[in-house]
């Protein structure tokens, strides 16, 4: 759903903000500290209840306010999150409040672009469960509730393990549903990995060329034995560390060139390029699959990639036609390679102190460059 009308209140210096994106390009352009990043960190608790810089909500309000509130509008959707600075976050859609995040996420796909990103390469598996997780969820509908049981499960389990003198015939039970919930989740992962990894290599090429380069889904256990029988035989040591060492908990993608992970190898550029290939073929994954369109929010691209791959990066996004967020600290800079690359509606707007507004472009062709009317 391309967002319509954006209004976001109290959210770190965007004290009042009330806009109307394009469905196509939005570009952001101002000075440092100027509040751009904390517009897409807006739409990015839209969607998913949490910022992409944090996961604590408290430091999103703004440090003279009670609460903030986030309200974002489609063609046929409404949906909003309140926090306030005691209490838990509240969730609307079309006006009704609703107990799940999962329907904000829903209606609100979004992916980001950002120098935390390159996290995807050189992070922990957690990081690159949770980027397989989103388009999981997005695209298999059993799949969040699978994933809550077996969270459920695996948290009783990891309680059980921490608590003295317990025989394993009182795990007997969680582990058959553990096992259960996670053979599940595993097939949900694979089949959205099978398409991701087609996607995935057919784009990377473009981005860059790494000989013997290879992505594979470990599921977090050896899938050619049971499970329950792999958690039986591991009891002694999961007691001894108080955690369960395989499940669904322990998945990973494992990204490598030869026989070395890709960050024992590849440049920092490489790196870079690598990432904006995985996140474009999850973008490309989800709306082949859910015929949806995602919104995505990029920060500060030009700083992240040289000329021709952010050239390239423009090209890409602008075939997937979904709505886009960009930053950037000059307008020139920032608006010249969308202007010349794409064929879509583009709107620009200066933040200015935490204030957003609208501005018409002129460009100003002998010299190339732009300038607000
Ligand atoms: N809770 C808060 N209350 C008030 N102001 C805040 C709060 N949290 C952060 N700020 C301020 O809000 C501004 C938001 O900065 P933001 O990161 O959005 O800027 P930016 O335009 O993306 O800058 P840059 O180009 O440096 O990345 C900063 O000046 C920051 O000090």
């Amino acid at each position: 759903m391309p967002i319509q009308r954006l209004m976001v209140s109290q959210f770190r210096n965007l004290l009042q903000v009330d806009l109307q994106p394009s469905p196509d390009i939005n570009l952001f352009y101002g000075l440092n500290g100027s509040g751009k990043t904390s517009l897409l960190e807006s739409v990015h608790l839209l969607s998913l209840g949490r910022s992409f810089r944090n996961h604590k909500i408290k430091p999103l309000i703004n440090t003279g306010a009670q609460e903030l509130t986030v309200f974002g509008r489609s063609t046929d959707t409404s949906i909003g999150i309140s926090r306030p600075r005691r209490g838990d976050s509240q969730f609307k859609v079309n006006g009704k409040s609703v107990g799940s995040l999962a329907e904000l996420t829903r209606s609100l796909p979004v992916l980001v672009i950002n120098s935390d990103t390159f996290q995807l390469v050189e992070g922990g598996p957690k990081e690159r469960r949770q980027f397989l997780d989103w388009l999981v969820f997005h695209v298999e509908p059993n799949f969040f509730w699978v994933w809550k049981n077996a969270g459920r499960c695996l948290k009783q389990r990891n309680a059980m393990l921490r608590r003295d003198r317990i025989a394993y015939c009182e795990f007997a039970v969680w582990d058959r549903e553990l096992a259960l919930q996670s053979v599940k989740l595993a097939e949900y992962r694979l089949a959205a990995f099978s398409a991701f990894k087609d996607a995935f290599l057919k784009l990377v090429d473009q981005f860059v060329r790494v000989e013997e380069l290879t992505v594979e889904l470990d599921q977090g256990w050896n899938t050619e034995s049971d499970l329950r029988e792999t958690l039986k035989g591991n009891f002694e040591r999961d007691s001894k560390q108080g955690f369960t060492g395989s499940g669904f908990h322990r998945a990973d993608i494992k990204i490598k060139v030869g026989a070395y992970k890709a960050e024992e190898v590849l440049s920092r550029g490489q790196q870079k390029l690598l990432v904006c290939a995985l996140i474009l073929a999850q973008c490309l994954v989800f709306q082949e699959a859910s015929k949806k369109n995602c919104t995505l929010l990029v920060d500060d691209l030009p700083s992240e990639l040289d000329e021709k791959h952010q050239e390239l990066m423009i090209e890409w996004i602008n075939k997937l036609n979904c709505q886009v967020f960009v930053t950037g600290v000059d307008v020139d800079a920032l608006y010249e390679p969308w202007n010349r690359t794409v064929n879509r509606d583009i709107k620009v707007f200066h933040v200015e102190r935490g204030e957003i507004k609208h501005k018409e472009l002129q460009v100003i062709a002998d010299k190339n460059a732009v300038q607000p009317l």
